[in-house]
């Protein structure tokens, strides 16, 4: 890996002079036809979870990476807004599992949103240092092994999302079962990487991202593959899938958001200290939902039904 040609480009795009402009990054998605077929998903299930029309969702597939999709315009504002709320708002809270409480920055049942919220000596310790939340089975970091005894409930709306989005874009069905919220500030980057933890990896991997744009690096197989560059926007849906689905893939870059749809929404008008926050959060700020399925079809646990 060291001296890789994924590492190469990887410093290439993290470095500043480098940013590729729009065009630059979406020439190589080419348009696919979705499937479209919502079967028993009702209208107001799309409202609630803040999604369009799924027959206006543009699909996209890498031209160089067979089976990397990217969906547009799939949240309404106030869809963004109301994820970007979960996440910032919810997702930290207990029984989900954060970046900061192993290292004692928080203490077990305290609560991230409220302690910043109530606290302004807490909020300078903690706001920006929350970089990652688990949801479902938690991912382990050092082990990199998910486990029966370090699992929580996953959200239920999250779960219906995904049921979704696989729904309508892959024609395929998808259980919710792992999630790292990963939080980003302008500095932050995620290197080279593959995910390889969950024993079913035939099962698509969904990417959800709200609030300022990333430059995602897609490569191959292996970290001597070629990769290539992709922006992504608040409300892209990236799916990793097929040939892709154990790519190595990382985020070189942040970049400020051009737009800021969550601003425009109808929830957002709900002003007061709640909404001051989460708004602040935001504006400097990635947030991205991967979530992942862990297990085979019909298993209840990682040792089968
Ligand atoms: O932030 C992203 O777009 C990608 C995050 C990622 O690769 C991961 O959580 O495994
Ligand atoms: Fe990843």
């Amino acid at each position: 890996m060291e001296g890789s040609i994924f590492k190469s480009q990887f410093k290439y795009y993290r470095n500043k002079a480098n940013e590729p402009n729009e065009n630059e990054l979406k020439t190589c998605l080419t348009p696919r036809l979705t499937c479209g077929a919502l079967n028993d998903i009702s209208k107001q299930s799309l409202v609630d979870l803040g999604l369009t029309d799924p027959t206006t969702w543009e699909v996209f597939e890498h031209n160089q990476h067979p089976g990397l999709l990217v969906v547009k315009n799939v949240f309404s504002n106030d869809g963004q807004y109301y994820w970007i709320h979960r996440c910032v708002v919810d997702y930290p809270a207990p029984p989900n599992r954060n970046n900061l409480s192993p290292v004692g920055l928080l203490s077990n049942d305290e609560n991230w949103y409220n302690s910043c919220l109530n606290d302004s000596a807490r909020k300078l310790a903690i706001f920006r240092k929350l970089r990652w939340v688990t949801l479902g089975y938690h991912h382990n970091w050092d082990t990199k092994v998910y486990s029966d005894d370090r699992r929580s409930p996953f959200p239920k709306d999250l779960t219906l999302l995904c049921d979704i989005v696989a729904n309508v874009v892959m024609g395929c069905q998808f259980s919710a079962e792992a999630a790292i919220v990963n939080y980003y500030y302008h500095s932050s980057t995620i290197s080279g990487h593959t995910d390889h933890s969950e024993p079913n990896v035939d099962a698509p991997l969904l990417s959800f991202s709200f609030g300022d744009s990333a430059i995602f690096l897609i490569g191959g197989a292996s970290h001597d593959d070629p990769a290539s560059p992709i922006l992504i926007k608040s409300g892209d849906v990236v799916i990793m899938s097929g040939p892709s689905r154990l790519s190595v893939h990382g985020v070189p870059k942040i970049l400020p958001a051009t737009e800021h749809p969550w601003k425009k929404s109808n929830n957002n008008v709900k002003a007061g200290p709640d909404h001051d926050l989460v708004d602040e959060f935001i504006s400097q700020a990635r947030v991205n939902v991967n979530v992942r399925q862990v297990l085979f079809p019909g298993d209840k646990t990682l040792n089968g039904p």
